[in-house]
C-alpha cells in the first residue's frame, strides 16, 4: 500500500484530490485567484473520482462503495458504481433526497451553488466511463469524437464556467482545445490502453494505415504505425489550432491557464514527433523548455 492509499483507506475524499499533484495538466495553479482554485479542485474530485471508478482505480477496501451505497461484494462491478454515482450527483443539484453521501460531491454543492453549474458536464463525464465498460473499439474518427464530446469536452465547459467566462463561440472553441488533449492523451497511451484492452484510434484509420491489433502489442512500432500516429497526431494538431484563439478571448490569469493548455497539448505532440511517432514504448516526455516555449507563443498570440 503507498502512503496515498493509507490516506484514502481512512478518508477516500483526501487520496483522491491528492492525485492532481500527478496530473498530465495543472489542476488548479498557485497563480489563480483563490476562490477559482477552490471550485477548481471541487470539480477535479468529482472527475478523478469517476474515472477511478472507470478505470478500477479506486483505492482498496471498498470505502467508496460503502460511501454510495453499494455492497462491498459488488464494489468491483464499475457500470454498478457508476449508477449509484450518478444517483449521489442527482442529490447535488436536488436536495429533496438529502445531501450527496460521497464527501466528494458533498464538496460539490457549494461550488453549484456558487458558478451555477449545470449537471450535463457531470453527467457527460460519468456517460464517458460507462463508455469505456461498453466500447473498446471506435470503427470512425466521428464515432472518437462523439467519445471525446463526453470525456473531455465537459472539462473545459466546466473551466469556463467556474471562471464565468462561457459564451457559445468561446464554448466551441474550448471544445476543440479539449478534443484535442483527449486525442493527444490517447496517442501517448496506446500501449496503456491496449493493456486495458482499449483502442482509441479509429478502425478506419488502422485499415487505411494496414496497422493490425498485434502491431500495437509489440515493443516499438513499425513503420504503418508511426504513419498512422504521424496522421492523428496532424489531427490533433489541427484541432488545436483551431481552438488557439480562445486564450486571446480571455484576460488576466485565466489567459496564462488556457496558454498552459494549448502549449501542453503541442509540447506533447513535439515529443511525439522527437520519438518519431513510436509512442509504443510509453509516453514520450515534453521537456519544461519546449512547453515553455510553446506557451510564450500561444501567449504573444503567434499559433
Ligand atoms: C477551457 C479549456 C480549454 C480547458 C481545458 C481543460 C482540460 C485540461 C481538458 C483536458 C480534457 C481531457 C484530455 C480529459 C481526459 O483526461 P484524463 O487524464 O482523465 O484522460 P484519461 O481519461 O485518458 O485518463
Amino acid at each position: 500500500m503507498t502512503a496515498t492509499d493509507t490516506t484514502r483507506a481512512v478518508a477516500p475524499e483526501h487520496g483522491t484530490l491528492a492525485k492532481a499533484a500527478d496530473e498530465n495538466f495543472p489542476v488548479a495553479p498557485f497563480f489563480l485567484p483563490r476562490a477559482w482554485r477552490t471550485d477548481l479542485m471541487a470539480v477535479y474530485g468529482f472527475a478523478r473520482l469517476v474515472d477511478d471508478i472507470g478505470d478500477g482505480d479506486l483505492a482498496p477496501g471498498g470505502a467508496d462503495a460503502r460511501l454510495l451505497g453499494v455492497p462491498e461484494d459488488r464494489a468491483d462491478d464499475r457500470l454498478l458504481m457508476l449508477d449509484a454515482f450518478e444517483e449521489d450527483l442527482r442529490r447535488v443539484f436536488d436536495a429533496s433526497d438529502g445531501p450527496p453521501r460521497h464527501p466528494l460531491l458533498r464538496g460539490l454543492v457549494p461550488t453549484v451553488r456558487r458558478r451555477a453549474l449545470t449537471p450535463e458536464p457531470f453527467l457527460g463525464l460519468i456517460a464517458a466511463n460507462r463508455q469505456d465498460q461498453l466500447v473498446a473499439r471506435y470503427e470512425t474518427y466521428d464515432d472518437l469524437l462523439a467519445y471525446c464530446e463526453l470525456s473531455a469536452n465537459p472539462v473545459g465547459r466546466l473551466v469556463l464556467a467556474v471562471t464565468g467566462t462561457s459564451t457559445p463561440e468561446r464554448i466551441r472553441r474550448s471544445d476543440e482545445i479539449c478534443t484535442a488533449l483527449q486525442i493527444v492523451e490517447h496517442l501517448q497511451d496506446v500501449a496503456e490502453d491496449l493493456g486495458r484492452d482499449r483502442i482509441y484510434l479509429p478502425a478506419e484509420d488502422m485499415k487505411r494505415f494496414h496497422v493490425q491489433e498485434t502491431d500495437l502489442a509489440a515493443p516499438t512500432a513499425n513503420a504503418s504505425v508511426r504513419a498512422l500516429i504521424a496522421y492523428e497526431s496532424g489531427r490533433a494538431r489541427d484541432l488545436l489550432n483551431e481552438g488557439a484563439p480562445l486564450v486571446g478571448s480571455v484576460h488576466g490569469r485565466l489567459r496564462l491557464l488556457l496558454a498552459g493548455f494549448v502549449a501542453g497539448g503541442r509540447a506533447a505532440l513535439r515529443a511525439i514527433a522527437a520519438a518519431d511517432h513510436d509512442v509504443l514504448p510509453g509516453p514520450p516526455k515534453a521537456g519544461k523548455v519546449h512547453l515553455l516555449r510553446e506557451a510564450g507563443v500561444v501567449l504573444r498570440g503567434e499559433g
